[in-house]
């Protein structure tokens, strides 16, 4: 198995204030990754580091086997998908120009391609080609999460970031996205980092789960060696409920 992502004694303040110190992480291809930790630990700052969204203080952050701090910054998250809780769409575009986005900059004017992609996608994630023509605020919650899903799946990157993506829709519809989600997964053997709040999503979707705690990496392993062996208080205080 080859690695995907790899932090090597990664260090992140703000300020005063240390977010990750020496932050070491190693992410094989393929995997799906939750990262679940308290409020501020530091998940959405690891994240955006992978797509260079934000750079490190020190160390070294490879992705894909570089060191992305050598690469073009713009290429490098156009071949990242990227989706993130509520407004990520452009609201002045339609549906179709959202999803079309990337892959237009990618396909460099292959209509057709383009075309393939977005009709292929709106599948996937259950969605009625007749909604391509509305613009985000003419859209449910649901819909919005798919059509950003969509869109950051559109251009088939080999890497998914996803902060919290269906932190805003209701309980039945996550249900549903969760499954379509592990559909994909399967499907595409596409490696997702995945930030939740939530410990079952964390242990329904991850093939391993991170556990942080104020910029530490409290646990890293399966969800039954979680569930089975916390190795912290902590860890075992967010299993709990989920062992009744
Ligand atoms: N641009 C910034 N300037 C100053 N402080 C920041 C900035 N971005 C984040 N922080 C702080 O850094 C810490 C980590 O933030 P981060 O967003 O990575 O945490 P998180 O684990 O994703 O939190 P949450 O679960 O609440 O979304 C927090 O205390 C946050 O307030």
């Amino acid at each position: 198995m080859s690695m995907e992502i790899e932090f090597r004694n990664v260090d992140k303040s703000y300020g005063e204030k240390s977010v990750l110190k020496d932050f070491c992480l190693q992410v094989e291809k393929g995997e799906f990754l939750t990262i679940i930790g308290t409020s501020g630990c530091g998940k959405t700052t690891m994240l955006k580091m992978v797509n260079g969204l934000i750079t490190p203080d020190a160390g070294e952050i490879f992705v894909m086997g570089k060191d992305i701090s050598k690469e073009d910054q713009v290429m490098l998250r156009r071949n990242i998908g990227y989706a993130i809780q509520g407004g990520v769409l452009f609201p002045h575009m339609t549906v179709e120009q959202n999803i079309s986005y990337v892959p237009n900059l990618l396909n460099k004017g292959d209509r057709k391609r383009t075309e393939n992609a977005v009709e292929k996608w709106m599948g996937i994630v259950g969605l009625d080609d007749e909604i391509l023509g509305r613009y985000p605020a003419e859209l449910s919650g649901g819909q919005q999460q798919r059509v950003g899903i969509a869109r950051a799946l559109a251009a088939s990157p080999e890497l998914l970031l996803m902060d919290e993506p269906f932190g805003a829709v209701d309980e039945i519809t996550k249900a549903q996205l969760q499954k379509e989600l592990k559909e994909i997964y399967r499907k595409t053997g596409i490696t997702v980092l995945f930030v939740t709040h939530d410990i079952a999503e964390a242990l329904t979707l991850g093939t391993r789960v991170l556990v942080m705690d104020h910029g530490e990496i409290q646990q890293l392993a399966t969800p039954e060696e979680l569930l089975k062996n916390p190795a912290t208080d902590y860890v075992a205080r967010l299993v709990e409920k989920e062992l009744h």
